[in-house]
């Protein structure tokens, strides 16, 4: 390999910035950070280069743009800045890509103007996207930017499944359908169960479980996504730490006419005060199993809920594929919660799918299978890498052919 094969990673959400520096020679990683509390009092940036020798700092950061400009400076500090001619690409995570992206996005003016066209449906995520993308631009130049999507791999999605059943016309009128989200997550795990199986991705049936503090189920057949859980937003689906997956639309009207609340307050309630944290005060997996191993009642509750709505999401999944080859867990939650693996597929033999107590509970880092033998359905703990599944599309899209 000659050039440039350093590629720059970014991941804006609503109030981090998170990146990581990869060379692609070897997908090693030479510099990991993460802005935390942009726009918050103080903020939080924690850099650590390939030395392992971790820097933090705590000051204001009010926006996206100034938390880029200072992870370039942390960068540069290691000599490996965004005008360092290493420098081959910025890959970027954008969150709603729309109808209109399919696949990672060589960026340009044109390409600017339709995700921030898009920014009605994503308010939180892809302002924050665009900053990050305008901000790397003018820190240089020359470099290109590649937009990738996590709509994307949902666009293979049958209209069937994508369609919301209300007016067409309003539907139409307003983009409403659902899109899908993590996409890059599920589509990059679907490939390495595939892998792990040693079958070749078009000829396996996968169910992805992402289950981070967002979290969605996708059903993927061949390769190709044909279902997801999350839907015009990512709102829609799983339990997730802080958001209530599916409810009664209704439950809004309710909201809204009888306790009196505007319209932004619901939005707040069932993004960022709902889920696992609405259920019993906390959102972190981990605490919950602590909880729950003392006799908490309410811990308890939040966990059944969660693990039962992913058990009816699995039920379907079966149903839309007919036929599995794999289960799939990962993220934060799928790859680390022995609890919840075994409380999802509890009562799935009859399906095929079920999980040996002792490969479950093995401390063990990889992709790595957790079925019986005999099981005909084989379940899997799939790690994500949503980075290096950027660095490498990104990568591929601006090198020199
Ligand atoms: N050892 C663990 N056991 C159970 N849950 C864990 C463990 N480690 C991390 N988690 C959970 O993973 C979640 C975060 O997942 P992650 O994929 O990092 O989220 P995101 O990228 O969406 O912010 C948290 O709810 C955390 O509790
Ligand atoms: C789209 C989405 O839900 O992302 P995250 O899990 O990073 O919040
Ligand atoms: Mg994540």
């Amino acid at each position: 390999m000659t050039g440039a094969t350093r590629v720059l990673v970014l991941n804006s959400g609503s109030s981090s910035v998170k990146y990581q520096l990869l060379d692609m020679r070897d997908e090693a990683r030479l510099a990991v950070g993460l802005v935390e509390r942009i726009g918050e009092r103080t903020a939080r940036l924690t850099h650590t280069p390939a030395d392992g020798r971790r820097r933090e700092r705590e000051l204001p950061v009010p926006d996206h743009g100034a938390a880029l400009r200072l992870a370039a400076e942390e960068l540069a500090a290691d000599g490996r800045g965004l005008d360092s001619p290493e420098l081959a690409v910025v890959g970027h995570r954008v969150v709603h890509g729309g109808q209109s992206f399919t696949e990672p996005t060589l960026v340009d003016d044109a390409v600017l103007a339709e995700i921030e066209r898009l920014v009605p449906l994503a308010p939180l995520h892809n302002p924050a996207n665009l900053a990050g993308i305008r901000t790397a631009r003018a820190l240089n130049p020359d470099v290109p930017q590649v937009a990738v999507f996590d709509t994307a791999f949902h666009t293979t999605m049958p209209e069937h499944a994508a369609r919301y059943a209300i007016d067409v016309a309003t539907a139409d009128r307003h983009r409403i359908r659902r899109y899908g989200f993590h996409g890059t997550s599920h589509a990059y795990v679907s490939r390495r169960a595939a892998a792990l199986l040693g079958r070749d991705p078009s000829e396996v049936n996968v169910i992805v479980l992402h289950l981070g503090n967002g979290a969605s189920a996708s059903a993927v057949a061949g390769g190709r996504c044909v279902d997801t859980s999350m839907g015009l937003t990512p709102l829609e689906g799983l339990v997730m730490g802080t958001r209530s997956g599916d409810l009664d639309p209704a439950v809004v009207f309710h909201l809204a006419r009888v306790a009196g609340m505007p319209v932004d307050e619901i939005d707040a309630l069932l993004n960022k005060r709902s889920g696992l944290l609405g259920l019993c005060g906390d959102n972190d997996m981990r605490e919950i199993a602590r909880r729950m191993a003392a006799g908490d009642p309410a811990a308890r509750l939040a966990f059944d809920v969660y693990a039962y709505r992913l058990r009816k999401y699995l039920g379907a999944y079966v149903a839309v594929l007919g036929r599995v080859d794999a289960v799939a867990f990962t993220a934060g939650v799928g790859e680390n919660s022995t609890e919840v693996r075994a409380a999802a597929v509890a009562g799935l033999s009859g399906l095929g799918i079920e999980i040996d107590e002792r490969l479950n509970s093995a401390a063990a880092k990889g992709p790595r299978l957790i079925s019986p033998e005999y099981a005909r359905v084989a379940v899997a703990v799939v790690p994500t890498d949503e980075e290096l599944e950027i660095a490498t599309q990104a990568f591929a899209l601006a090198r020199p052919r």
